[in-house]
């Protein structure tokens, strides 16, 4: 078992020519490869393994906003995990010009032509550098998308983007990945507190847990045919949670069940907040990881970045001793970041029930994986 999160990929790495790498701009047509016939936006495997419906519904219900700063955001971050899995905040200390500067180095790095990209290309195995998303191998088309994740120092591959000039990247995203890990570490012990969990509840996070996070930068660029494309299909996080921000440009929704997709409306200086599957195995399924994807649109160019927040690599995460008793059994069996991220590349939306103690899970479901 790999010990490393570099290393989680190791046993499932994820071939990808580079041929099916385009150079979205110079397409005036969808290409056959990234037509998602037939109600595309709903072409998404089902997360939960009893429930095999798919939804096309929409809905115009709001995510809900907090404002850190009020007294009673504790409480409001509860309801909303409780409820839809995701929120946005504001006033959450990271200054609107790092965001500013995190987007422009951003489009700085999709704007290079594809070669000069591909150049930093992840490798098959590995977790860092530019690439089509990891869950694309699931999908029969390809997503209008491209993306380059960052684990730890981005120097190796941002050497290789600009051999020259590459340290006002570094700062940036290193800049960024010290706000974020902060706020992340914050926003977490706020979700923890709304359940009662206090810091010495998790034995594991002691002042050294060394809790850790990728970087992802999504970009998603006009797209000539967007009905019949998609921008990132439907997934959840692997991760505790993960922290998105967004430009002035909207496509992420959100599913609420019963209700349908939901739109996440960019609010300048905010950011989203989503539940992931390890915070949902942590509180043992009361705060459920919330669906999501990207869709696109034909105008405007989307530049999303998220932050994706993890445990100690090698911790097992399982359900809060304080959360479980004679009425509420332990949902899921311990499990490590490392091992989730693997079996998340190997099962993808069966990765959650497929650490499920009793009950919904069984062989079957993962004899049927089609990948
Ligand atoms: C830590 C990670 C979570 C992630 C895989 C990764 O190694 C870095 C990229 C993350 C991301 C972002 C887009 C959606 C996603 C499912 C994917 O393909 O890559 C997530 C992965 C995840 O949460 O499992
Ligand atoms: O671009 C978005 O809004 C979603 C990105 C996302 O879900 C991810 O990076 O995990
Ligand atoms: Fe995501």
């Amino acid at each position: 078992m790999p010990s490393r999160v570099s290393d989680a990929f190791r046993s499932h790495p994820l071939h990808f020519n580079h041929h099916k790498h385009l150079d979205f701009n110079s397409l005036k047509e969808l290409p056959e490869s990234h037509a998602w016939t037939t109600s595309p936006l709903d072409h998404y495997p089902c997360t939960d393994p009893i429930n095999t419906t798919t939804t096309t519904a929409t809905t115009t219900e709001s995510v809900p906003v907090i404002d850190l700063n009020d007294q009673n955001a504790l409480d409001q971050v509860g309801h909303a995990c409780r409820t839809w899995g995701v929120f946005q905040v504001s006033n959450h200390g990271i200054k609107t010009s790092l965001l500013h500067e995190v987007e422009s180095a951003g489009k700085r790095l999709f704007s290079l032509p594809i070669q000069q990209k591909l150049r930093a290309a992840r490798s098959p195995d590995g977790i860092s550098g530019y690439g089509v998303a990891r869950i694309s191998s699931f999908f029969p088309k390809l997503m209008w998308s491209e993306g380059f994740t960052i684990f730890g120092s981005p120097a190796e591959q941002a050497r290789r983007l600009w051999p020259h000039g590459y340290s006002n990247f570094c700062d940036v995203i290193e800049e960024y990945e010290k706000e974020m890990k902060q706020l992340a570490g914050r926003l977490m012990w706020l979700i923890l507190g709304s359940l009662g969990i206090a810091q010495e509840d998790v034995k594991w996070a002691g002042p050294k847990g060394d809790f850790t996070g990728a970087i992802q930068l999504n970009s998603y660029p006009a797209c000539p045919d967007p009905d019949r494309a998609m921008g990132l299909a439907a997934h959840t996080d692997s991760t505790l949670l993960t922290i998105l921000y967004q430009n002035n440009t909207s496509g992420l929704q959100v599913l609420r069940e019963g209700s349908g997709w939901a739109t996440v409306q960019p609010i300048p200086g905010a950011l989203v907040v989503n539940v992931g599957d390890l915070l949902h195995i942590l509180s043992n399924g009361l705060y459920p990881s919330v669906l999501h994807r990207a869709v696109v649109n034909r105008t405007q160019h989307r530049l999303s970045i998220a932050y994706l927040y993890g445990p100690p690599a090698n911790i097992p995460i399982s359900p809060l001793p304080k959360l479980v008793g004679p009425t509420h059994p332990p949902l899921y069996r311990p499990v490590t970041w490392v091992e989730y991220l693997g079996t998340k590349a190997k099962h993808f939306n069966k990765a959650l029930a497929s650490v499920r103690l009793c009950g919904h899970f069984n062989k079957a479901l993962l004899a049927g994986d089609d990948h």
